[in-house]
Parts: structure tokens; C-alpha cells; sequence
């Protein structure tokens, strides 16, 4: 059997002088696999990103990235952190910050070899944005931005893909292509998705991780209704705590009962009644 990507067993993390951000976390992610993460605001999934990526240390258990300590295998992870109003006011060129992403892979500091730039060229054409090489960074939509970054992410050529929010603020049918995109690029790359937005789970995700303090993994791309209680808040006994969640082209999905959390659906209860 291939060794998985993302192995972590009993981890635990507190930031300094803090209690338990993270508890109990064991998660597995096979290559070629997309996870969706989900959770509540300060559940820990932007922590999760930073274990996986070795910048934080967990306080218990053991996190391994292709079988080795995270730290070691940097070179092999692309990560596109979230982002917020300073990374958009940076005025800097798109290919100047598709070209960050080599930084700490090359001992030049800001100086790059026509190879690299070349390498930064290819990354924004996949992404379909090459044509906006020259164009500052602060002077591009939503939308074009977080592409700009998922190409800052691809630059190193990585086998695994960490993306903290890539839809965050980019509108419906930007939304859309974007999804499109990381499924395609999942063919060639394993793709860990943090998301407060449910559409990945019906676009291209594989499984999904629901992070809350803990973490319960779902092998499968379902939406549960403790999914949607974890999101958008609820009573597990009142009713759905969301009337409609899928809209246009999305497939039509059924709200599946969760094993973890004994909540009966509606058609349980009908049938019960
Ligand atoms: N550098 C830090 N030092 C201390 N506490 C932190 C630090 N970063 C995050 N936290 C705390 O850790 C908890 C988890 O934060 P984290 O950013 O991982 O959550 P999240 O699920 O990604 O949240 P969101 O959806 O709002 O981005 C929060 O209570 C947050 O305040």
C-alpha cells in the first residue's frame, strides 16, 4: 500500500501559555485525495493548515507529510495562506508574487533566474492569468487574485496543495471556475481545502474533515446535518438549521445523518412518526 500523504495520530496543539486549540486529532489523507476541512470560526482549521505545514509544533501526538517530519519536506507542499486587506494592498506585480513562492527555495533572496521566472510564467498560465503578469497584485478582482495566489502556491511544483479559504470573497461564478480549477489540478496533486463555503463538498472534494477543537473525518463527499449545525449553528433535536444551501448547476444533494452525533434526520422521523 502507498504511504499516505498526511499522517497524524493523537495530536494536540496549544498555542504559548494557552489552553487546547486542537485535541484528539488523528487524520490520515491518501495521495490523490481532496479533503475538504469545515468548521466553525476559531475551530482550529487555519492550526490544522500550520501543523501539516510544520510552522507549529503539536504539544502531543505526531504529525508526518510524506512520511517525514513536516519541516523536512517543505519543498514538496504548496500552501496558500488566507488572505486579508494587507495582502491585497502589497503593490507588487502578479509575477512578482507568483515568484514568492520560490523564496527559501533559492538562496537569492529576491533575485530570480530567467528559469524561475519561466517556472512563475507556467504556474499563472495554469491558472489562466499569465496575461496579467504585469499588473499589480492590488489592481485585479477577487477572484483573479486568489488565482494569482494559488499559482504562488503551484510555483515550487509541489505534491500537496494546502489552501486556507481560496473562495473567500470571490463571487458565485468565480466561485465556480475556481472549484473547477483545484479539481483539475487534483489529478496531478493531493489538495487539502479549508473552507467555510459547503459548494466544495458537492465540487470536487473526495471527503471531508469537520474541525471543531477536534477533528471527524467523513470518506465520503457528503453534507451531513451536523455539518450544517457545526457551520450555521442548530439544536441537534430542533429543525434543519439551513433551508437551502445549493443553488444553479449544483447537483442536488440529501442531507445524510451523521454516525458521530445520533441527530435523526427529517425523513427518519417522518418514517418514526
Ligand atoms: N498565533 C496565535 N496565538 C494564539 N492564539 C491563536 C493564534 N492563532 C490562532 N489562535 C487561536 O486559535 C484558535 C483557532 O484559530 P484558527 O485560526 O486555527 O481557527 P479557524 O478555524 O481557522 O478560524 P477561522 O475560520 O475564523 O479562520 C482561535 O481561538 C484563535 O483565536
Amino acid at each position: 500500500m502507498s504511504e499516505p500523504v498526511i499522517e497524524m495520530r493523537d495530536v494536540a496543539f496549544a498555542y504559548d501559555g494557552g489552553g487546547r486549540i486542537l485535541n484528539n486529532v488523528n487524520l490520515v489523507v491518501e495521495r490523490g485525495d481532496y479533503l475538504a476541512v469545515l468548521g466553525p470560526n476559531g475551530g482550529g482549521k487555519s492550526t490544522l493548515l500550520k501543523l501539516i505545514l510544520g510552522v507549529v509544533q503539536p504539544v502531543a501526538g505526531r504529525v508526518e507529510v510524506f512520511g517525514r517530519n513536516a519541516a523536512h519536506v517543505a519543498s514538496r507542499v504548496g500552501y496558500m495562506p488566507q488572505l486579508n486587506d494587507a495582502s491585497r494592498l502589497f503593490p507588487v506585480s502578479v509575477l512578482g508574487v507568483t515568484l514568492m513562492g520560490l523564496i527559501g527555495a533559492t538562496s537569492r533572496g529576491f533575485l530570480f533566474s530567467r528559469e524561475e521566472k519561466e517556472r512563475a510564467e507556467a504556474a499563472l498560465d495554469r491558472v489562466g492569468m499569465l496575461e496579467y503578469r504585469d499588473r499589480r497584485i492590488d489592481r485585479l478582482s477577487g477572484g483573479q487574485r486568489q488565482r494569482v495566489y494559488i499559482a504562488r502556491a503551484l510555483v515550487s511544483g509541489p505534491d500537496l496543495l494546502l489552501l486556507d479559504e481560496p473562495t473567500a470573497s470571490v463571487d458565485a461564478g468565480g466561485r465556480t471556475a475556481l472549484l473547477d480549477l483545484l479539481a483539475e489540478l487534483n489529478r496531478e496533486m493531493t489538495i487539502v481545502h479549508v473552507s467555510h463555503d459547503l459548494s466544495v463538498v458537492a465540487a470536487g472534494a473526495h471527503s471531508v474533515a469537520c474541525v471543531n477543537r477536534t477533528l471527524h473525518f467523513h470518506d465520503r463527499p457528503e453534507i451531513t446535518r451536523d455539518m450544517l449545525m457545526m457551520m450555521y449553528g442548530g439544536e441537534p433535536e430542533g429543525p434543519c438549521p439551513v433551508e437551502v444551501f445549493a443553488h444553479g448547476d449544483v447537483p442536488h444533494r440529501v442531507v445524510a445523518h451523521c454516525e458521530h452525533c445520533h441527530v435523526h434526520d427529517e425523513a427518519e422521523e417522518g418514517a418514526e412518526r
